[in-house]
């Protein structure tokens, strides 16, 4: 039977920058997140006894290699989980525009989750689908839920009680979220690949751990107060702390460009002038810049003149995973 679940990306406020347990996806940290509403995947699943091999569909080409087999061991996790052996045809849209640079990673690990879990008979909602997401892409296990998310890294050697939770949902507290798209310049080192080789040999990764905590509390109470300058402070705070700790790696690396600080510069010119806007930054040049809805519009066409910018996309916190049809 085939099932199809969709599941949105989501930004993390509090990053997640590090792993305690590489092969099960434990993270050193938790970390807080908002599921966006505009970018999205769609994924269907079915499992058939006559298949010799997993076969991939994503936006209408058949995957091969090295995406296949990503997939592949993610569904032998799915299938040792239910006592299965069959394979799948997985068909996956990524409503992320390609410019976006989105880490689609977390919606489409996500939707895998939910619509394999449901192909293959294993009736998984909540903190089961998140910790079985998890294993697909850590930040995918905060896309299970919309609006505000806190994934908590657990304490278990055996990582059962790492996944996420719901903080607060979509509709209690509108913010705007716009991804501000930059040139894309050097080679993008891969989010997994960085926050490991920061672990490894980062000089501040002492530092980044000892103040998280505390980031955790600011966010959380910022979210439950609405208190949005509390929230915005924190963010850009705790980003600027997670690049630097890759400034103290060893080689040293940096995912910024001029552009990105162009943006960066202009957030704090908007501050400047009485906008209450604040930036944060993955791994990858662009920005995503966050404002309260009332300055939504101001804060979009600022970001539109500068010239190094690309593009500007709009969100807001956005749904947690849904099943489709069937
Ligand atoms: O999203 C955040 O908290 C912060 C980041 O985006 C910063 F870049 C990292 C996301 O890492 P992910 O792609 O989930 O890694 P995986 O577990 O190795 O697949």
């Amino acid at each position: 039977m085939k099932i199809t679940a969709r599941a949105h990306t989501n930004i993390a406020l509090i990053k997640y920058w590090g792993k305690r347990d590489e092969q099960l996806f434990l993270p050193m940290n938790n970390s807080i997140s908002i599921t966006l509403d505009q970018f999205y995947t769609t994924t269907s699943v079915a499992f058939r006894d006559d298949l010799k091999a997993d076969s991939f569909i994503l936006n209408g080409i058949e995957m091969g290699g090295h995406e296949v087999d990503k997939i592949s061991r993610f569904l032998d996790l799915i299938r040792q989980t239910a006592g299965r052996n069959e394979y799948a045809i997985i068909d996956s849209v990524n409503n992320v525009p390609t410019a976006a640079g989105f880490a689609s990673s977390a919606s489409g690990f996500a939707a895998l989750a939910a619509a394999s879990t449901k192909a293959i008979g294993l009736d998984y909602s909540g903190s089961d689908l998140s910790r079985i997401a998890r294993f697909g892409s850590g930040s995918a296990c905060r896309s299970i839920y919309g609006g505000y998310v806190e994934w908590n890294k657990g304490v278990r050697v055996d990582g059962t009680d790492s996944y996420a939770m719901q903080i607060l949902e979509e509709s209690k507290w509108d913010l705007s979220i716009l991804s501000v798209m930059v040139e894309a310049r050097q080679k993008k080192v891969l989010s997994r690949e960085g926050m490991t080789h920061t672990v490894k040999t980062s000089d501040f990764y002492s530092g980044w751990l000892e103040t998280i905590d505390a980031d955790l509390n600011l966010a959380r109470e910022a979210i439950h107060g609405r208190d949005f300058e509390k929230l915005g402070t924190v963010l850009e705070r705790n980003a600027l702390k997670m690049h630097a700790t890759m400034l103290g790696a060893n080689p040293p690396f940096f995912y910024w460009t001029g552009a990105t600080l162009d943006v960066m510069h202009t957030v704090q010119e908007l501050r400047d002038s009485g906008i209450q806007a604040y930036f944060t930054i993955d791994a990858g040049p662009n920005v995503k810049v966050i404002c309260q809805p009332k300055d939504e519009m101001a804060v979009k066409e600022r970001m539109q003149q500068i010239q190094t910018v690309r593009e500007v996309f709009v969100c807001h916190p956005g749904p947690g995973v849904s099943y489709i049809g069937e």
